[in-house]
């Protein structure tokens, strides 16, 4: 039987082990708090999925050396801008030889790295052990075992090999790729994409406007994938498209639903305050903008939501400033793919 440790006991991670454990994997989480690692143990997540019901396979635990013992296959599901501080928190806890699953969905501040690369470099996880699982995959409807399907990217094909079967269930499918920047570059943009949209949505904007930057959005996150090395279709499977569907379109998603908050008027303090949840892209456009600089990509969209989260532009302010700029080949600057 498969061991599977899950660092991180919100949302995606509890949603995650329940994947696992209907896999037939056991799981043992690690939860920051005390009282969430408890409900776990008498089998609900009161706080972040209060209608999922936990198997007795799982169980949960504060202590990092304890969630990681024996375990096959590590999981790791915490705030983007938090992992680099987690990971050096569980230092030897983690095993030497094991796959190492990111789930996050964001790039670091400051130092502009993909979560893998923090993971290579604090964790000290070889590239053909980290596993990148990404796609349309909204944690309250896998949670209701709704049928969804994802990327599972590594570059050794093997360990995504090895990783998608333990993962496979009825009600999850994931799909093998080597593509890890693309899959990275993917489930980060498409939240700065989704407050984007959420922003149009909370303005009072149909669904024209919200094609528009959801397709213009692709556009962007396509350039700068390429520009990193990130292979075209990628950004039209379920890590790509996919995904930025899934997000940008759904009243479940964390950064959609600040979008619409601040497309109403609120600040980025009073969203925050009334979400109280993780919405990934709102620190993470500003690492993608400054990585679009670096690499000399253009990211119009990206660049409008730091100046209004960032920046203090009021949202009004964004439409007429896309809607201005230089006219252009749609195709322009961003190849197809073969
Ligand atoms: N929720 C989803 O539907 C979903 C789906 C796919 C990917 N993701 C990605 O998975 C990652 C985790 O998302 P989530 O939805 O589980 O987030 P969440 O906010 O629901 O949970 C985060 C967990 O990390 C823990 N944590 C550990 N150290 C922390 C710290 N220093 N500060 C704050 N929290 C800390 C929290 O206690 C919590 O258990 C994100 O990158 C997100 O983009 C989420
Ligand atoms: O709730 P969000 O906005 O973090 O999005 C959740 C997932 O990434 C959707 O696939």
């Amino acid at each position: 039987m498969t061991h599977v440790a899950v660092m991180g006991a919100g949302n995606w991670g509890t949603a995650f082990a329940g994947i696992m454990a209907d896999a037939g994997a056991t799981v043992r989480m690690w939860s920051r708090r005390q009282e969430i690692a408890d409900q776990i143990n008498e089998g609900c997540n009161l706080e972040y999925l209060p209608d999922l019901r936990l198997p007795d396979m799982i169980r949960a635990t504060t202590d990092p050396e304890q969630a990681c013992a024996d375990a096959d296959i590590v999981v790791l599901a915490v705030p983007s801008q938090t992992l680099r501080t987690n990971l050096e928190t569980w230092g030897s806890a983690m095993p030497a030889d094991a796959p190492v699953i990111s789930l996050m969905k964001g790039v670091e501040l400051g130092t502009t790295k993909r979560m893998s690369e923090v993971i290579a470099e604090v964790g000290g996880v070889e590239q053909e052990r980290i596993v990148i699982v990404s796609g349309p995959n909204l944690a309250p409807e896998i949670a209701l075992h709704q049928p969804a399907a994802s990327v599972v990217a590594c570059a050794d094909m093997a360990t995504a090999e090895h990783v998608a079967a333990a993962v496979a269930t009825r009600y999850f499918r994931p799909y093998t790729d080597t593509d890890v920047v693309g899959a990275e570059v993917c489930g980060a943009t498409k939240n700065v994409i989704a407050l984007a949209v959420g922003m149009a949505e909370g303005m009072g904007f149909g669904d024209n406007t919200k094609a528009t930057i959801i397709t213009r959005g692709l556009a962007e996150t396509t350039r700068l994938g390429m520009a990193l090395g990130a292979h075209p279709q990628t950004f039209l499977g379920l890590a790509g498209v996919g995904d930025l569907i899934a997000t940008c379109m759904s009243p479940l998603s964390r950064n959609h639903s600040f979008g619409v908050r601040l497309g109403r008027g609120m600040t980025v303090d009073e969203a925050t305050a009334q979400l109280r949840q993780t919405a990934e892209g709102v620190k993470s456009c500003q690492s993608i903008l400054a990585l679009g600089e670096h690499h000399e990509v253009e990211l119009p969209i990206v660049e409008q939501v730091v100046a209004v989260v960032r920046d203090g532009l009021p949202v009004t302010e964004v439409g007429p400033k896309l809607m201005a700029r230089d006219l252009k080949a749609e195709k322009q600057g961003t190849p197809l793919p073969n």
